[in-house]
């Protein structure tokens, strides 16, 4: 017997079979790059990995993809499958079997997750009809935050609206949960910045395990900016696009889709792409970026009074030392100091700060996989 994960992001699905306890994966899988040279990879545990191009594949199709090679690769031993479900809003603050109800009440979130929950949904669509006899469950990128403080959670409106859960719910808990949780191990339980910088980005702050704020809001457009999405915008620009002829459906493209590193380097949202050009609009755009992280690094650093770790994760934060370099440089105020070379070289686990540094820079490969498992498998002990 097995279980299955599948965790579809805005620009990639992740996809793993693990045992029945969630402790051991037997094999992982990914597509990335959806909409543009789609890229499949995929190895087993102890084996070599496999690579292919898919080229143009929409997001539908990469999950339906996903499901079948799950299936090929695990056959009808399917337990339960586990879904990565970007927005569960004031409900959902914990993994749950997803019935009829809680479908219902996932899909009434479309609108605060457009790039993200229709996907989330065509997954459980697919895999109910793959595997007719798993169960199926939802691990959700909100439920960390659910414990952070009000002064966190709160957007300054008044109070009814906070009650009819206009929160800031913050997103890619599953990936926080994972690295509050290997820096607990690594250096002990401290006040850090977990920077999940990959094609939807966002910071949050914690004391230990514990959330306390992060850069995300009501939807996942808030705080940095994105391959795509805008980031901290003021509302009032909004307002002025609305009222001088965009419509609701044109507002929402621009924001989510049109802006971020793309819309300010005119180029593309890949920041691998962007490091490669040499056009000032890219080196732009990454300076841009870079410099957003260190103000809202600094914010986060402020509500802690003071941090002790700093982890970079995700797509950028894992693997561009360019990324991670720009944004150090400008925190040695805050007692951040990196070393050249262990950037320059970091893997998949390491300490990248100088012995002198007064805060552990860490560089963490994120495995939300790994959490959407261990959920699964609590729900499926009666554990939730
Ligand atoms: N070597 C690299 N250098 C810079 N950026 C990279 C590199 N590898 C991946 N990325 C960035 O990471 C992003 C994907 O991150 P990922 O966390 O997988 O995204 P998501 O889960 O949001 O789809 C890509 O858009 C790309 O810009
Ligand atoms: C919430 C979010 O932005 O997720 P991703 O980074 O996977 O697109
Ligand atoms: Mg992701």
């Amino acid at each position: 017997m097995s279980l299955v994960t599948l965790n579809t992001g805005s620009s990639s699905v992740k996809f793993a079979a693990f045992s029945d306890d969630g402790a051991t994966r037997a094999f992982r899988g990914e597509i990335s790059s959806i909409g543009r040279e789609a890229q499949l990879r995929l190895s087993r545990a102890g084996g070599e990995e496999r690579r292919e191009t898919l080229g143009a594949l929409s997001h539908r199709d990469a999950v339906a993809r996903a499901c079948e090679i799950l299936a090929e690769a695990s056959g009808d031993t399917v337990r339960a499958v586990g879904h990565r479900i970007v927005h569960g809003g004031a409900h959902f603050d914990r993994a749950v079997r997803i019935d009829a109800d809680a479908e219902a009440k996932l899909r009434a979130l479309i609108p605060l997750a457009p790039s993200h929950q229709p996907h989330n949904l065509s997954g459980i669509e697919a895999a109910g009809r793959l595997f007719p006899h798993a169960l199926q469950i939802g691990a959700f990128d909100t439920a960390f935050h659910r414990a952070q403080p009000f002064l966190a959670d709160a957007y300054a409106l008044p109070r009814r609206y906070y009650e009819d859960g206009i929160r800031r719910y913050g997103f890619h808990g599953l990936s926080y949960d994972y690295l509050s949780g290997r820096l607990a191990e690594l250096e002990g339980e401290r006040r850090a910045v977990l920077a999940h910088l990959g094609s939807g980005a966002s910071l949050c702050a914690v004391k230990g395990r514990a959330p306390f704020g992060s850069t995300m809001g009501l939807t996942a457009l808030d705080g940095l900016p994105m391959s795509t999405r805008c980031g901290r915008i003021d509302p009032g620009a909004v307002l002025h696009l609305m009222e001088n002829g965009l419509n609701r459906e044109e507002v929402s493209r621009l924001l989510y889709s049109e802006s971020g590193l793309k819309g300010l380097s005119g180029l593309s949202g890949d920041m691998r792409a962007l490091e490669r050009s040499e056009a000032p609009e890219a080196e732009q755009a990454i300076a841009y970026f870079a410099e957003r992280c260190r103000i809202e690094i600094a914010g986060l650093a402020a509500a802690l009074q003071g941090i002790d770790a700093l982890v970079f994760s995700a797509g950028i934060g894992e693997n561009s030392a360019r990324i991670r370099r720009q944004v150090c440089e400008g925190l040695s105020w805050l007692g951040v100091e990196i070393d050249e070379a262990a950037n320059a070289n970091a893997g998949r686990e390491t300490r990248i700060s100088t012995e002198a540094s007064r805060v552990a820079v860490w560089v963490i490969a994120t495995d939300e996989e790994a959490v959407i498992a261990r959920d699964v498998a609590r729900v499926l002990a009666g554990r939730g």
